[in-house]
């Protein structure tokens, strides 16, 4: 037998049907895809409900992926793909490390897992419980979420704690909606499958999900690392007030340059604004619409 680049067909989570870069090996087919422009791949992994990672490739003998167990390797790997083109077509960025990575998905993780999370090497999705989550890779703001933090710790390396923890986990957000741009929510597709209309996070309502969307709001608190996930909401209602003054070209091009260029491990929301308003002179110059947009943006959060 040979070995052949090929392409298969696929169910995700949420039922729908789409077409995925697979390869095929000795009568095996593989959710392996040698298709970008990098030196690596995009491959996605099950660990068969254990914790050890990378556990073993998702395979098929007839390319189509469509058993129930398959739905979250599925999605894993085709948003990795969106995720992947995303980074590339827009900023040229080749991968999370920019020089082409081997992009390594593992689903199936653990047992009712209700998280998804990038362990410094790899993406690792639950099956959630079935009722806080479903396979937590069914949503492309997720999986887009966790490879930025991947980029996160590439470029400005945002220490994962208070303030510098909270802008980290924002930027995941941010360009989980720079790529998913049907709305300003964070995990609908995936959250309490049995209840509609919620989500995790709402970057344009963030109290809706008991998040501070303002400096008085700041959380001083020791758990969740200084609550990084609840004071992501100040910067992440600054991203949307960006978002709604300039739109999101504009917006995503800023924040990605503050992102490679000006933040740093230690920066907090204050040194996130003054890095965006460099990011916006340097761009379209200061005093421009997209500048003063950014300006109005943090200073409505109470951030200066
Ligand atoms: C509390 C809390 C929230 C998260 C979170 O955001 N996880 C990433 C996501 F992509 F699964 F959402 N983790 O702990
Ligand atoms: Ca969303
Ligand atoms: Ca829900
Ligand atoms: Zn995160």
């Amino acid at each position: 037998s040979y070995n052949a680049v090929t392409e298969g067909t696929g169910v995700g989570v949420l039922g729908d049907t789409k077409k995925l870069n697979t390869y095929y090996s000795s009568g095996t087919y593989y959710l392996y895809d040698t298709t970008k422009a990098m030196t690596g791949v995009i491959e996605t992994r099950t660990a068969k409900n254990l914790s050890s990672l990378p556990g073993s490739y998702s395979v098929d003998p007839d390319d189509n992926f469509n058993a129930t167990n398959q739905r979250a390797d599925v999605d894993a790997h085709y948003y990795a793909g969106v995720v992947y083109d995303y980074y590339k077509n827009t900023f040229n960025r080749n991968s999370f490390d920019n020089k082409g990575a081997t992009i390594t998905s593992t689903v199936h993780y653990g047992r009712n897992y209700n998280n998804a999370f990038w362990n410094g090497s790899q993406m690792v999705y639950g099956d959630g419980d079935g009722t806080t989550f479903t396979s937590l890779s069914g949503s492309l703001d997720v999986v887009g979420h966790e490879i930025t933090h991947a980029v996160t710790e590439r470029t400005a390396g945002l220490e994962y704690q208070g303030q510098s923890g909270a802008l980290n986990e924002s930027i995941s957000d941010t360009f989980a909606m720079f790529m998913d741009q049907k709305n300003f929510l964070i995990g609908e597709d995936v959250y309490t499958p049995k209840i509609a209309g919620d989500a995790l996070r709402s970057l344009s309502n963030p109290t809706q999900y008991g998040q501070p969307e303002n400096m008085s709001g700041y959380v001083n608190t020791t758990s969740d690392n200084g609550g990084v996930h609840t004071n992501s909401g100040i910067p992440n209602k600054a991203a949307y007030n960006t978002i709604q003054s300039i739109g999101y070209d504009a917006a995503q091009k800023i924040y990605y340059r503050a992102l490679t260029v000006y933040l740093s491990p230690k920066s907090n929301f204050s040194a996130a604004r003054a890095a965006m308003l460099a990011s916006a002179a340097d761009l379209y110059g200061t005093g421009s619409t997209q500048y003063n947009g950014v300006a109005s943006a943090w200073t409505k959060v109470g951030v200066n």
